[in-house]
This record gives structure tokens, sequence and C-alpha cells, in this order.
């Protein structure tokens, strides 16, 4: 039997009307989520990424700003400008691009965004709150890998599910939200011996690893959810997960595709982030 796509883009589409439904009601009582976005540097693919955000404020109605800074900005220039964007009103989430350039210290940065304006759901505080479970603006990828897989109507608690990878980014806090899903949850990496073996009996297998096509029908029990957290860019110009798709399609239950599946997630999540990060905000105020 072949796997169900599990179509993160058309998702991400319902995902979005609904945001616009509530953006809407919002702004009926004069509040319009605000969305810093910063860029240094030239990055290819992190400027698209960067145009799709601000397409997305536009779309949603939302207010919008984006920093584009050259690549020789200093860290105090960025960090003055967090600052700034810290004490800015109209402004509920902020947003530095990854990967910043080498000269400057990521940690230091992320670490200098309030926390109720950390719509990447990176700062100490946001992962502390993911960790005890307690109300958090979640990491987007992460959250929309639990929102990819319920929305496809799969029952998470008592599954067993395998997370290979563990970036901050994705593989720690994906394996914390399963947790806290109710799933069992095993978290492999690169010197997770007898890999294969582990991935094998998991119920739910997340990748994240950053190579193309790493993984696959030798890793997948039958029936398995596979979701593909990777996009590589391969040498003929065309986009590859972690995982070898067409291998594992006659294995899995079901499988993310890429591209259109949990990349769109991602940036879907941001907008959600924003939205309650504004409620948020204005609520304290009150
Ligand atoms: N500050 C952050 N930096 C980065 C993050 C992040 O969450 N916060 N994640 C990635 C990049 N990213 C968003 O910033 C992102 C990656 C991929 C996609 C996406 O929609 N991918 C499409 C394919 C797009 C293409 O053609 O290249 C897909 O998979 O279908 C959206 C956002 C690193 N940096």
């Amino acid at each position: 039997m072949t796997a169900q796509r599990i179509e993160g883009k058309a998702i991400s589409d319902a995902i979005r009307i609904e945001i616009g439904e509530e953006t809407a009601k919002l702004a009926a009582q004069g509040i319009v989520p605000g969305l810093a976005v910063v860029l240094v540097g030239e990055d290819p693919a992190s400027k698209v990424y960067v145009g799709s955000k601000e397409k997305a404020c536009q779309q949603l109605g939302f207010y919008s700003e984006v920093h584009r800074l050259e690549a020789s900005t200093t860290q105090e220039e960025l960090l003055a400008l967090i600052d700034r964007l810290n004490r800015q009103e109209t402004i509920h989430g902020i947003l530095v691009q990854l990967p910043l350039p080498k000269h400057i210290d990521e940690k230091s940065v992320i670490d200098a965004i309030s926390a109720a304006k950390d719509v990447d759901g990176f700062h100490p505080v946001s992962v502390g709150n993911l960790v005890i479970g307690d109300d958090s603006l979640l990491p987007c990828t992460p959250a929309g890998v639990i929102e990819l897989i319920k929305r496809t109507g799969i029952e998470i608690a008592g599954k067993h599910a395998v997370v290979i990878g563990r970036s901050n980014i994705v593989g720690k806090p994906v394996s914390m939200l399963l947790l806290r899903e109710h799933a069992t949850v095993t978290i492999c990496h690169s010197r997770t011996a007898n890999m294969a073996d582990i991935a094998k009996t998991a119920d739910i297998l997340v990748v994240a690893i950053g190579k193309a096509k790493a993984i696959g029908s030798a890793f997948v029990k039958p029936g398995a959810v596979v979701i593909d957290v990777g996009i590589n860019r391969l040498e003929d110009g065309k986009l590859a997960g972690d995982v070898d798709y067409d291998d594992v399609l006659d294995v899995a239950g079901y499988v993310t595709p890429v591209p259109g599946g949990v990349g769109p997630m991602t940036i879907t999540m941001l907008m959600q982030n924003t939205l309650k990060a504004a409620k948020q905000l204005h609520a304290a105020k009150e």
C-alpha cells in the first residue's frame, strides 16, 4: 500500500484562513498584530524566507517591518535595533532570521529579544516554559509538525515517537512537544548506535538532520507516520528532504513531502505566534 501524503501547503492555507478571521475580529477592537523581521546579510534562502514572511503579514492584515541590514552590521548595532523594537508598541513579535553572519553571537541576539515578543520561541524563557509545560510562544517548525500530525487526524498520545536530530531549533523542541502530547519519545543523533533499529520501532518518525535523502525504508516501520523536516538544495537546484520520499512511500502509512510538507507550516505558525503575542501584550496593558 502507498503512504498517504500529508499536504502541508493545504493544511497551512486552512490555518491561515482561521488566523485571518481572528485578525479581522481583533482589528475591530483596534488591535493590529505587528511583526518585525531582521535580516542580516545576503544569504539567498534567508532573503526568500523573509520575503515570504513579509507577504504573509500583508495577506493577513498584520503590520510588518523588515529590517534588511548589511552583512558587516556589528553585534552592537543589531542589539541596539532589538532594544528599540522591544520598546516599540506597534511591534508584538520580533524575529531575527537565522543563520547570522559568523561575527555575530546568535545566543546574545536571541537572549536580547523580549520574551513576550519572542515569536520564534527560541528565547531561554520560552524554551524553559516549553520544557515545564507552561503556556508560551512555541518554536514555529516544531509547532508546525504537531499541527500537521493533529490536523491529519493522527493520535499522538500513547504512540512511540522517534526524533532523529537534536538541534535546539527542531530536534529538542519537537521532542518536548511530542512528550507534552503524551507520546513516548526517543531522541536519536549522530552518536546513536543502531539508529535504524530504533527508528523502525517508531509509530511517528520525525527527521531533522540536514542530510538529503539520508533516511530510507530501512528506518521505517510499516504504517508509520514519517515527518520530514529537512530542506536540502541538491546540485540540480531541486529541493529534497532528509527522507528518501520515494523509498519510504511503500512502507510508511503517512509521509510529508519536501517541498510542500513541514516548510509551509513554519511561516503560518509564526503568524499564529504573532497574533498570540499581540493579544497577550494588549491584555497585559489593560
Ligand atoms: N529565525 C528563524 N530562522 C530560521 C527559521 C526559523 O524558524 N526562524 N527556519 C528556517 C527558515 N524558514 C523560516 O525562517 C523557512 C524554511 C522553509 C520554508 C518553506 O516554506 N519551505 C518550502 C520550500 C521553499 C523553497 O522553495 O525554498 C517547503 O518546504 O515547501 C519556510 C520558512 C531557518 N531559519
